[in-house]
């Protein structure tokens, strides 16, 4: 089989490679995809620190053409990526290829934004003098991201990072090498000139760890697990770099009596199942109000048993396997610790055989929950959701502020009153209205608050304050 290799300093390299295992058949070898040292690494980022004076200074013309180049040809072969993307993270082949295309209309936004660079100049306090305000790029990025959403976080980090004029080091998750190594391919034949973007696929715990410890990163910007963000933090202070971290989740979805059952029920079911739960935005509590608790569980139920579990890339599965065994024995423990705690188990919970072996789990609700309990709390990152009855709105959202997180939170509701209310005080980043909490467009902030992430927003204009740094140039004529 071909090594799909690691891109250093413009080269394709490497021959230590692992195995990319389909999690919906546990039998397809999707490729063997390189696994860089750490000493990789470092030759990556000095490739990469040597590639900065000149991209820093790249016309937008240049910067514009590539990411449009690369939007271009994303596109053109969402197809093609969106069966990869499927067959290596287990989204069904309809997510897949939405996941494609947004990556495609990720890097197309981005070429726009390289014309659109702007700053200021304004009076000086003192007169006769003008002051300029520029932002420039922060120097060599360090890009780690996860693996439930394998193109398109990677293209939000990579095409602001690029279009601003920083260079890169990528390591992506080691689950899913394929899609990374897709992008990448795409970003080099466009035209990006040698050592601008570097792709170190790896483990975290060599690679990661390699660029966390590098003195020769301007900034990390990291998505994944709350104990790794600590760790990128951590480095990250100890060296004067800028960080930035999207962690987990436990988003809450407001249910009141006066909502249209449909709409949240719909909104509940694609929020806590649809790319089998494995979204930081899911929501996994749904905090319902006595009037319509009976009837949302009930028709809740009816639900999931319309759902399909199955392989991705067969038409008619509405979820798909979890990513691996790990994150299954997770799922698992947490619907045990869910049993143990007192939750009744209204649905699901078992893991189940398909004709081809794969980590299949059903979607799984908790109902009768408290939002004290651990499966209340804690990320469970897997196709598993507990019901909270409360009282009344006002109880609904004290329970869905209090967490330690704060990313996403939605509710379902005909009052405008209500519904306002709740965008103005609910303590997430990102608030939706008879909506999943799930799935955001790709041209707006993107981020949360409290334990969910640090830093400056992603996506859309915004990113351009973690991906610049600002200057401030005085000038007496
Ligand atoms: N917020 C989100 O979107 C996500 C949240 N999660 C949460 O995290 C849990 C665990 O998932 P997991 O994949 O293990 O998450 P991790 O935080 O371990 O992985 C995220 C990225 O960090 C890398 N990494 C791991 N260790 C280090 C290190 N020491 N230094 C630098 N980089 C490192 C990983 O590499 P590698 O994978 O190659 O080891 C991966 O690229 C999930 O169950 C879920 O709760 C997971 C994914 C996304
Ligand atoms: O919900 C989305 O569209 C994005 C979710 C995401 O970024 C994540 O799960 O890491």
């Amino acid at each position: 089989m071909t090594i799909y290799q690691n891109l250093i300093a413009g080269e394709w390299v490497g021959t230590d490679a692992s195995e990319n295992i389909s999690p919906s058949d546990t039998k397809d070898v999707v490729g063997l995809y390189a696994r860089g040292s750490a000493e990789d690494t470092k030759t990556a980022i000095a490739a990469a620190k040597a590639a900065f004076p000149a991209w820093s200074r790249s016309g937008i013309l240049e910067r514009h053409a590539i990411l449009k180049k690369t939007a271009d040809e994303i596109l053109a072969r969402k197809e093609e990526l969106g069966k990869l993307l499927a067959r290596e993270e287990g989204k069904i082949l309809p997510e897949a290829i939405g996941e494609v295309t947004r990556a495609a209309q990720i890097f197309d936004f981005f070429a726009g934004e390289a014309l659109r660079l702007t700053g200021e100049i304004v009076p000086s306090a003192r007169p006769g003098i003008t002051v300029e305000i520029t932002r420039e790029p922060l120097g060599v990025i360090g890009i780690i991201t996860p693996w439930n959403f394998p193109i398109a976080i990677p293209a939000w980090k990579i095409a602001p990072a690029l279009c601003y004029g920083n260079t890169v080091v990528f390591k992506p998750a080691e689950l899913v090498p394929g899609c990374a190594w897709a992008i990448v391919d795409i970003l080099h034949r466009a035209g990006l000139p040698k050592g601008v973007l570097n792709l170190v696929m790896g483990s975290g715990s060599v690679v990661g760890q390699a660029m966390l410890d590098s003195r020769d990163l301007g900034g990390i910007t990291f998505t994944g697990s709350t104990g790794t963000g600590k760790r990128v933090a951590l480095a990250s202070i100890e060296h004067n770099r800028k960080f930035q971290l999207e962690m987990g989740g436990k988003n809450p979805m407001v249910v009141l009596d006066d909502a249209d059952l449909n709409v949240a029920v719909e909104a509940a079911a694609n929020s806590g199942f649809f790319s089998t739960g494995q979204r930081c935005t899911a929501s996994s509590r749904l905090i319902v109000t006595e009037g319509i608790h009976d009837r949302f569980v009930a028709a809740m139920t009816d639900k999931l048993k319309s759902l399909t579990v199955d392989n991705a890339l067969k038409a008619g599965t509405h979820i798909g396997p979890v990513v691996d065994e790990r994150q299954l024995k997770q799922d698992t423990d947490y619907i045990e610790i869910g049993k143990s705690e007192g939750a009744k188990l209204a649905f699901g919970g078992e893991v189940v055989s398909r004709d081809t072996p794969g980590f299949y789990l059903q979607p799984t609700l908790f109902t009768e929950a408290t939002n004290q309990m651990r499966i209340s709390q804690e990320e469970i990152f897997g196709p598993v959701v507990s019901v909270i009855r409360v009282k009344d709105y006002d109880e609904a959202l004290a329970v869905a502020n209090d967490t330690p997180f704060g990313l996403s939170a939605g509710i379902a509701t005909t009052s405008l009153k209500h519904a306002t209310h709740f965008k103005r005080n609910s303590e997430a980043g990102m608030v939706m209205v008879n909506l999943p909490t799930a799935g955001v467009d790709f041209h707006v902030p993107f981020g949360g608050r409290k334990a969910s992430s640090f830093g400056s927003r992603e996506q859309g204009k915004y990113a351009a304050e973690f991906f610049t740094v600002v200057k401030t140039a005085y000038t007496l004529p």
